[in-house]
């Protein structure tokens, strides 16, 4: 795998707060990885630390060759970044809102520019409308479209897709997958489980430090969880009584099927075994939910 970023036992302490604990990862060039967790983890944090907008306090790290320490100027060109506050111009167009920040930051040949992003992210029939009449996905767009105005080499998403509809989610995700297949590195972070999959790579942080990174399919695996799916009469009030038994770890109800998952396969196995006829059982596939709710029981304080 080829590494565009390094990081290697970073940590950072805002007054006496330590947020990022010896995070030591590797972001592959060119691809989607998806920080998750829950909120103050330290997910943008370390985003931001990893592309040198800002400094950590120990610790080793480079992008695209360049440290973290000392060469934050020489990287921050090669960033583009859409924080969860970024705000464009209500009163201006969409053509106008680029341009005019292609002008600020002294992009060349901002009208080229603005006109092939523009084309590019299929806002056309869009230009001329101010960004005020727009619906939150379309904004969204024009923001990650605004952030790529200098063409950088990585792109971080803090959290994207909040509060947009979920058609106007998997748009914005094809864009993003676009990006990827012309060579852009992406870091998102999402509290989307779907969001989650459609990453090369993820990143699991709580309370600061780094739970599980790898693809969705190896995390899944490392966690060894059995699931098995049961349907039937009263799933409410089977979920409960499961729910007392020791080889349950999780349950939850979805579409009518009750979701029952365990670490050890056998015992968990023979616990179903034992319930009335009524019910069917059925092996299925643990989810990337499942094996973050049992990432995050081993680290919740009791
Ligand atoms: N500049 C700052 N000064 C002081 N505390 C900060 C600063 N930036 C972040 N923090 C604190 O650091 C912790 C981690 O924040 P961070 O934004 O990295 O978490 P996160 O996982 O991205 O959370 P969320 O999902 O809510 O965005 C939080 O407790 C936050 O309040």
């Amino acid at each position: 795998m080829d590494y565009c970023i390094r990081l290697e036992k970073i940590n950072k302490s805002f007054k006496t707060k330590h947020v990022v604990k010896d995070l030591t990862l590797d972001i592959p060039r060119g691809k989607i990885t998806g920080f998750l967790g829950p909120n103050g983890s330290g997910k943008t944090t370390s985003m931001r630390m990893m592309c040198g907008l800002l400094r950590p306090d120990s610790g080793n790290g480079s992008c695209f060759g360049y440290d973290i320490f000392r060469q934050r100027e020489k990287i921050k060109p090669l960033i583009g970044y859409m924080t969860q506050s970024f705000t464009l111009w209500e009163n201006l167009s969409v053509k106008e809102n680029l341009y005019f920040l292609a002008k600020l930051r002294n992009i060349p040949n901002a009208r080229r520019q603005v006109a092939r992003l523009i084309a590019r992210f299929n806002l056309q029939r869009f230009d001329n409308v101010l960004t005020a009449h727009l619906s939150g996905g379309w904004r969204q767009r024009v923001s990650l479209a605004a952030s790529i105005l200098h063409s950088p080499k990585v792109i971080l998403l803090d959290e994207p897709t909040a509060g947009v509809d979920p058609y106007a989610r998997r748009e914005f995700w094809k864009v993003l997958h676009e990006l990827s297949n012309d060579g852009m590195t992406i870091l998102v972070s999402t509290h989307y489980m779907d969001e989650a999959e459609r990453c090369h790579h993820l990143a699991w942080m709580s309370y600061g430090r780094l739970l599980a990174a790898g693809t969705a399919e190896t995390i899944i695996r490392s966690q060894g969880l059995t699931t098995f799916a049961v349907r039937g009469p009263t799933l409410t009030d089977l979920e409960c009584a499961l729910g007392e038994l020791e080889p349950v770890e999780q349950t939850v109800i979805f579409s009518g099927t009750l979701y029952v998952t365990g670490k050890d396969y056998q015992s968990l196995h023979r616990a179903l075994q034992q319930l009335p006829s009524a019910y069917a059982i059925e092996k299925t596939s643990t989810t990337l939910e499942d094996s973050f709710a049992h990432l995050m029981k081993k680290v919740m304080p009791s």
